[in-house]
């Protein structure tokens, strides 16, 4: 038997950011692990259109909860969505839903977040700082809590090579810049940020240290842990391999590489990829709940979530095996045919930005026009260069994240736990977890039908075609230009012709004297 899973049985289990990547993959592993579990309350805002309820019934109807329904036929019944958005001070919850909260509540596991690199210091502080210490707040009002365990990102102390499991303190006190965001105006607020987050590479990692200090200083007496992944990808195993929900990270350039929108990135081949399947990340998470609540560690413990030290793997390996893949399983109608081209040169980035990217969407635009129709590609391309250059950051540097908490936990758990919520890396098999990636991308993000890859890898066989006819109707062209221009080009050119005069002669002799 489990010790973990029978932990959260009989549970009242608080989650926040439950819609989000993370959030859906640790209620349904404790849902399938857990079926005897008391409740899980979710925070949640209504969005695009959809009610608490609407919002609810998709993620219980998705192909993620599908194990789920058939361990616990009434998981309907034991998910309790409560109206919060936690960009308000008191997050607009109502009276007697706070009550049932605050009574209720055994563990908390916080992971809503705004994960954006460009939002504002103000929406950015509100969320991951402001909010944290709210609900750190509420946290030291629950006379049955055990257990809050809180979501930090690896990269939250990026400014650093080595990178321990202890809380860093920030430059700037959190209470200062919470208190001061109170008073100051949006465009000042906005002219300091540079300044404020210094060497952080954005305001999500800036904010999220933030939050840390906030978790070290508002920690009371409650039992609380901090949790660290680097970049959280697809599932590995479960509920079943390859399962993505979102573009951040690098789902968004894989589906930009497999469509060939994307064929060049600024990124050091040599550099560690730090993912993290969101399965391991949320198996790490219930064994800290448990071990938090049962072992009530004197401080606060972070552990982090990485693969670097365990398992590395280099953007190199990966951008060769997702090629592989796209080979054999191509995505549809792709714009130009798949390619990688790592750099880390600067010069050399610009150029394939501009030969590789820039200019084929000038030229697809200028189609466009001419047959009638609306000019968009530039506008995409611009887009995903961006995105490209906000990660850049991230895939040109490596970083050492050491992981003796992690490890600690995982001998202190059971064969049988370390088997149910396994969260060795080591076992981890790059080439095979980076296929069913892609393949999960293709199913889940881009909802492609398998039946249609002879189809597309047809398509990419005409894009061959065409690839080979441009580029020799450019070589003649570039050509006929310089020999209007240059002499000795045109000495050149009068050599190769006729060099090949001479041969297709030799040859037609030859074969006729054979004859
Ligand atoms: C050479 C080819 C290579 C081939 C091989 C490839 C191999 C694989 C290589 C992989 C290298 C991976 C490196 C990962 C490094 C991650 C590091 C993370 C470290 C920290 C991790 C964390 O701790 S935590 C989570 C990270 N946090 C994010 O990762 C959010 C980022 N992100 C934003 O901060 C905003 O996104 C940002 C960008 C400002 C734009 O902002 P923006 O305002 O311009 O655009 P929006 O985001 O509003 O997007 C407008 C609409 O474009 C849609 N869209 C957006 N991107 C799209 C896309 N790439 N493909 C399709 N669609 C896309 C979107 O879905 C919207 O669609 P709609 O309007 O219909 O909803
Ligand atoms: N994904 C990654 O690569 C990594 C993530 N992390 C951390 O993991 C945690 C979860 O990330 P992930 O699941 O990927 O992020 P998502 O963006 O997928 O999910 C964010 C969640 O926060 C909720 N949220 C945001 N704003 C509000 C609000 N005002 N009120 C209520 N809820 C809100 C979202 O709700 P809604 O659906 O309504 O928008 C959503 O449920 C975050 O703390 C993040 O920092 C750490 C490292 C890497």
């Amino acid at each position: 038997m489990s010790m973990i899973a029978a932990f959260y049985g009989g549970k009242s289990i608080l989650i926040t950011g439950a819609t989000g990547f993370l959030g859906k993959v640790l209620m349904e592993k404790l849902f399938r692990t857990s079926p005897d579990l008391k409740v899980i309350y979710i925070l949640v805002r209504p969005k695009a259109g959809q009610t608490l309820q609407q919002r609810v019934f998709q993620i219980l109807n998705s192909k993620l909860f599908e194990k789920v329904k058939e361990v616990c036929p009434n998981v309907h019944e034991k998910i309790r969505a409560i109206y919060a958005d936690l960009s308000q001070n008191d997050f607009g919850i109502s009276k007697e839903d706070m009550q049932e909260l605050l009574s209720c509540t055994n563990v908390i596991f916080h992971c809503a977040a705004t994960v954006r690199f460009d939002d504002t210091l103000r929406h950015a502080v509100q969320l991951n700082v402001t909010a944290t210490r709210q609900l750190l707040l509420m946290a030291s009002q629950m006379p049955k809590l055990e257990a809050f365990i809180h979501i930090s990102t690896a990269y939250s102390n990026c400014n650093l090579k080595h990178i321990d499991e202890v809380i860093y303190p920030c430059p700037v006190e959190p209470k200062k810049i919470i208190d001061s965001l109170e008073w100051l105006d949006d465009a000042i607020i906005e002219e300091i940020a540079p300044k404020l987050i210094r060497d952080w590479p954005n305001i999500y990692t800036y904010t999220k240290a933030l939050g840390e200090m906030v978790v070290q200083q508002e920690s009371r007496n409650l039992n609380i842990a901090i949790i660290r992944p680097s970049i959280v990808g697809a599932t590995w195993q479960e509920p079943f391999p390859g399962w993505v929900d979102n573009v951040n990270g690098p789902n968004g350039l894989i589906i930009a590489a497999g469509k060939g929108f994307l064929r060049a990135l600024k990124a050091t081949p040599k550099a560690v990829a730090d993912l993290i399947p969101v399965d391991t990340v949320v198996n790490l998470m219930l064994a800290v709940g448990w071990y938090t609540a049962v072992h009530r560690p004197k401080s606060t413990l972070v552990y982090h979530s990485t693969s670097g030290n365990l398992n590395p793997c280099n953007w190199h390996k990966m951008g060769v095996q997702v090629l592989a893949t796209f080979e054999k399983i191509p995505f549809e109608r792709a714009f130009r045919r798949p390619y990688a081209n790592f750099t880390s040169n600067n010069f050399t980035s610009q150029y394939w930005n501009a030969v590789s990217h820039r200019a084929p969407a000038i030229i697809y635009d200028c189609y466009l026009r001419l047959t009638g129709r609306k000019p968009r590609m530039t506008k995409l391309m611009n887009q995903i260069l961006r995105t490209a250059s906000m990660l850049e950051y991230f895939i040109n540097r490596s970083w050492e994240w050491s992981t003796y908490n992690t490890e600690m936990l995982m001998s202190e758990l059971s064969p049988e736990d370390q088997r149910v919520f396994n969260f060795d890396v080591r076992q981890l098999n790059w080439l095979e977890y980076i296929e069913n990636y892609v393949l999960g991308v293709k199913k889940y993000l881009l909802k492609e039908d398998m039946a249609g890859i002879p189809e597309a890898k047809q398509h990419l066989k005409r894009l061959r075609n065409i690839h080979y006819l441009f580029n020799t109707a450019l070589f003649l062209i570039v050509w006929r230009l310089l020999i209007a221009r240059s002499q000795m080009a045109r000495n050149v050119w009068f050599f190769i012709v006729s060099f090949c005069y001479k041969f297709l002669s030799y040859f037609r002799a030859s074969s006729t004297l054979k004859v």
